[in-house]
C-alpha cells in the first residue's frame, strides 16, 4: 500500500513532522552541508541576486549555512513575515547580519516589520519554499496556513504560459519528507523543483 493514499492531509502532516523532528543533530548538520553543496552550484550558474528563504523550525532542513554563503557571495536574502492584517498572507523582508528580529505567533524568528525592508514578491528570483511533505510529482503539503499556496498562486498562473516564470519556487526538504502520494486540494500549488541533501528533482507540471 502506498504510504499516503488513505491518509488525510492532517495525518500526513503530523506523521512527517514527527519524522523530521526525530532527526539527530549530527544528521541535521550533515544534511545542511549537503544542501549547501547542491544549492551553491544552482545559484552561481543562474547568477541569482535576490532569494527568499526561511529560518528553520520544527526539524526543517537547516538553512543557516546557505544564508551565510549567500551573504558572502553578495546574494541578497529575504525571509517570510506573517502579514499583520491580511490573514494567510506573507510579506518578504530583507534579512542581513544586523536585522532586528522578533518571534512570530508560531515561535519562528522573522525580521521586525519595516515597510522599507519589504521586497515585492515579483522582484525575487527564487522563493525557497519550506514544506512538510512532497511527492515525486512535485505536490507539497506545508504547515497548514496556506501561506505559500497564496504566495505562489500568481507564479503558477504565469507558469502556464512561461515555464521560466519568476519568482521560481524551489522546495527544500530532508529526504525523509518524500512520500508516495500527496492528497492534493484545489488550491495547492505544486513545485517545479525540490532539493534535498541527496537529490535534485525537477518536475514538468501539468498546466
Ligand atoms: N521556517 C518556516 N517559516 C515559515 C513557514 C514554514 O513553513 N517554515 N511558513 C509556512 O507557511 C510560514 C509560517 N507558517 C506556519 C503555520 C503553522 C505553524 C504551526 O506550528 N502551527 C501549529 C498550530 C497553529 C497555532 O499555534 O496557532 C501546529 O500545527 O502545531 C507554523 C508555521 C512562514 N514562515
Ligand atoms: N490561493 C488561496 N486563496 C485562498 N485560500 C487559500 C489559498 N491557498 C490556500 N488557501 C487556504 O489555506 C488553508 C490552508 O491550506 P493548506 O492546508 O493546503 O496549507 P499548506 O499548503 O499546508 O500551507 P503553506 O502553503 O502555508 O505551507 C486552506 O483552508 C485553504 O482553503
Amino acid at each position: 500500500m502506498s504510504n499516503s493514499t488513505l491518509i488525510s492531509p492532517n495525518q500526513l502532516r503530523k506523521t512527517i513532522r514527527q519524522r523530521r523532528q526525530q532527526l539527530t543533530a549530527p544528521e541535521q548538520v550533515k544534511a545542511s552541508q549537503l544542501l549547501l553543496e547542491q544549492l551553491a552550484q544552482r545559484l552561481l550558474i543562474n547568477k541569482v541576486k535576490n532569494i527568499a528563504i526561511y529560518l528553520s523550525n520544527d526539524g526543517e532542513l537547516e538553512t543557516e549555512l546557505v544564508i551565510k554563503w549567500c551573504w558572502k557571495q553578495g546574494i541578497t536574502t529575504y525571509l517570510p513575515v506573517i502579514h499583520p492584517f491580511s490573514k494567510g498572507h506573507l510579506l518578504f523582508l530583507h534579512y542581513h547580519q544586523d536585522s532586528v528580529m522578533q518571534t512570530n505567533k508560531y515561535g519562528i524568528l522573522e525580521p521586525k516589520l519595516n515597510i522599507q525592508n519589504i521586497i515585492p514578491a515579483q522582484n525575487l528570483d527564487i522563493i525557497f519554499t519550506p514544506l512538510v511533505a512532497f511527492d515525486t510529482k512535485g505536490n507539497r503539503i506545508g504547515m497548514g496556513g496556506g501561506f505559500y499556496d497564496r504566495t505562489l498562486a500568481k507564479w503558477y498562473q504565469d507558469y502556464r504560459t512561461n515555464p521560466h516564470a519568476t519568482p521560481r519556487p524551489i522546495g527544500i526538504a530532508h529526504d525523509c519528507q518524500k512520500v508516495e502520494d500527496i492528497p492534493t486540494q484545489s488550491w495547492d500549488i505544486p513545485l517545479p523543483e525540490i532539493i534535498t541533501p541527496t537529490q535534485h528533482f525537477t518536475f514538468s507540471l501539468h498546466k
